[in-house]
C-alpha cells in the first residue's frame, strides 16, 4: 500500500480580543481546511465563553501560548491597548515570517508604534475592516459581518509585498474587498465618515435627552429619522473613548468644519432662504445616492417589493397576517417611512421569487399599491 503524502501543518491564526470583530474574523476561518484558530483573552471566563460558543478551535489566557508558532496574529482589542500588545509580542520568539496585524479603527499611531519598535522576525501590517455594529462582544460576532465591506490595509514602503499578498489571501475568507492606503490618509477619511458621525449621533441623543427631562413626549415621538441617525450612539463607550482620543488631531479639525456647516445652515434659516435649504438637501441627496450599497449574500438572494400603506393603526399587522395565512414566507419586513401626514412605505423581502409573486398578487387584492 502506498503511503499518503504528509499534510502540511494547518496555519495557526491567533486572535487577541475575541469580541465583535475578533470573533467575527475567527468565524471566517474556523472549520476551514488548513487553518487553526486560537483565541486569547486576559480573562479565563471570556475564553470559556467563546470556546463553548465554538467561535475558535482553542482558547488561552497565555499570550506566549497564543503567539507561539502563529502564522498570523490579529490584534482585536481596543485602540488604546494595541501598542501594549505589540510591545509584549515583540519580547516573544515569534515564528519567522509571522504576519502581525490589527483591526483598530485608527491606523497612524499603531503603524508608527510597530515601525519604531522594529519587530525582528514578524511583519506588521495595519488593518481595519470597515464593517461593524453598535453591538459589541463575541455574542454579536458573525461570519457574514465583513461580506462585501471594504477592508483597509495600511502597509508602508518597507512592508514586503509577499507579506501583503499573504494577508490578502487569508482575508479572502472574509469576503471583504481589500483596499490599501497610508495610515494618515486612512485616519483623515475614517475620521470624517465614521468618527465624526459617532460624535454627532451621541451629541444629538444627549441634546434630546436633556429636553426629555421635562417632557417624556420627546422620547415617545422619536421615530424613524431619529433612530436612523442615532443608531451608532449606542456603540460601546470604552471602544469609542479610545478611538476618539487617538484621532484627536483629525477630529478637532473636522469638528471645526462641522461648526462651519452648522453656521451656514443657521444663516440660511435666519434669512428664511428656502431655495438655499432646498439646494443643501439636493446636494446631500446627490452625494448620498452615490454611496456604495453593501450587498450581503443573504440580502442579494432576497426578492423585494415596496408597498404604500396609509398611516392607520393595524395596517402593517393586517398585511403580515394575510401573508402568513396564505403561507407566503416573508423573510423581512421593514417600515421605511411612517409619519402622520404621508403614507408609509413597507419593504417586504422574500427568499423565493415565487413567494414575492404570490405576495404581490395578494397585496394588490387588498388594494394597496405595490412597486419594485
Ligand atoms: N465595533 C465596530 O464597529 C468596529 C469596526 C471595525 C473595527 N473596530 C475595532 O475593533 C477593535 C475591537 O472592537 P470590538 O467592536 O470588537 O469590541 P468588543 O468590545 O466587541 O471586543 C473587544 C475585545 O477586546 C477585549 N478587551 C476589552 N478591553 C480590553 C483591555 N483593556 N485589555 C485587553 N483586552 C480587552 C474584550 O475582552 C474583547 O474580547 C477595536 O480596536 C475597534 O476600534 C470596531
Ligand atoms: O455600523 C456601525 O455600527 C459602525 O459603527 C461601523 C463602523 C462605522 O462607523 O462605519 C464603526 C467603526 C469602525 O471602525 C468601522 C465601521
Amino acid at each position: 500500500m502506498e503511503a499518503s503524502a504528509p499534510q502540511p501543518a494547518p496555519k495557526k491564526i491567533a486572535i487577541f480580543g475575541v469580541g465583535l470583530i475578533g470573533g467575527s474574523l475567527a468565524l471566517c476561518w474556523k472549520g476551514k481546511p488548513g487553518y487553526r484558530v486560537v483565541g486569547h483573552s486576559v480573562n479565563a471566563s471570556s475564553v470559556e465563553k467563546y470556546v463553548s460558543l465554538g467561535v475558535v478551535d482553542e482558547g488561552t489566557t497565555s499570550l506566549a501560548e497564543a503567539a507561539a508558532d502563529a502564522d498570523f496574529i490579529f490584534l482585536c482589542v481596543p485602540v488604546g491597548r494595541l501598542g501594549d500588545y505589540i510591545d509584549e509580542l515583540a519580547k516573544l520568539p515569534l515564528k519567522p515570517g509571522c504576519i502581525l496585524t490589527d483591526v483598530g479603527s485608527t491606523k497612524a499611531s499603531v503603524v508608527a508604534h510597530a515601525e519604531r519598535l522594529g519587530l525582528k522576525d514578524a511583519v506588521f501590517i495595519g488593518g481595519h475592516p470597515m464593517a461593524g455594529s453598535e453591538r459589541s462582544g463575541v455574542e454579536a460576532a458573525s461570519a457574514d459581518l465583513f461580506e462585501n465591506a471594504y477592508y483597509v490595509l495600511t502597509p508602508t514602503a518597507a512592508t514586503p509585498p509577499e507579506a501583503i499578498a499573504e494577508l490578502e489571501e487569508l482575508l479572502r475568507w472574509t469576503r471583504a474587498k481589500v483596499v490599501m492606503t497610508d495610515a494618515d490618509n486612512h485616519d483623515g477619511i475614517v475620521g470624517a465618515i465614521s468618527h465624526l458621525p459617532h460624535i454627532i449621533a451621541v451629541a444629538l441623543v444627549n441634546q434630546v435627552a436633556g429636553y426629555n427631562e421635562t417632557d417624556d413626549l420627546y422620547r415617545r415621538l422619536a421615530a424613524g429619522g431619529f433612530r436612523d441617525i442615532t443608531r451608532i450612539a449606542s456603540s460601546d463607550p470604552k471602544i469609542w473613548r479610545d478611538i476618539l482620543v487617538n484621532n484627536k488631531r483629525v477630529l478637532l479639525q473636522l469638528m471645526n468644519d462641522w461648526r462651519g456647516e452648522m453656521d451656514r445652515f443657521t444663516a440660511l434659516l435666519e434669512a428664511e432662504d428656502g431655495e438655499g435649504i432646498e439646494r443643501r438637501f439636493r446636494e446631500a441627496n446627490e452625494f448620498r445616492s452615490q454611496l456604495p450599497e453593501r450587498r450581503k449574500g443573504m440580502i442579494t438572494s432576497l426578492h423585494e417589493c415596496y408597498v404604500n400603506v396609509p398611516d392607520q393603526p393595524g395596517v402593517v399587522g393586517r398585511i403580515a397576517t394575510e401573508l402568513g395565512q396564505a403561507r407566503i414566507n416573508l423573510s423581512n419586513l421593514h417600515i421605511i417611512e411612517s409619519r402622520e401626514d404621508v403614507p408609509g412605505v413597507l419593504r417586504l423581502s422574500f427568499r423565493q421569487q415565487e413567494d414575492l409573486d404570490r405576495a404581490v398578487e395578494l397585496i394588490r387584492t387588498m388594494n394597496y399599491e405595490v412597486y419594485f
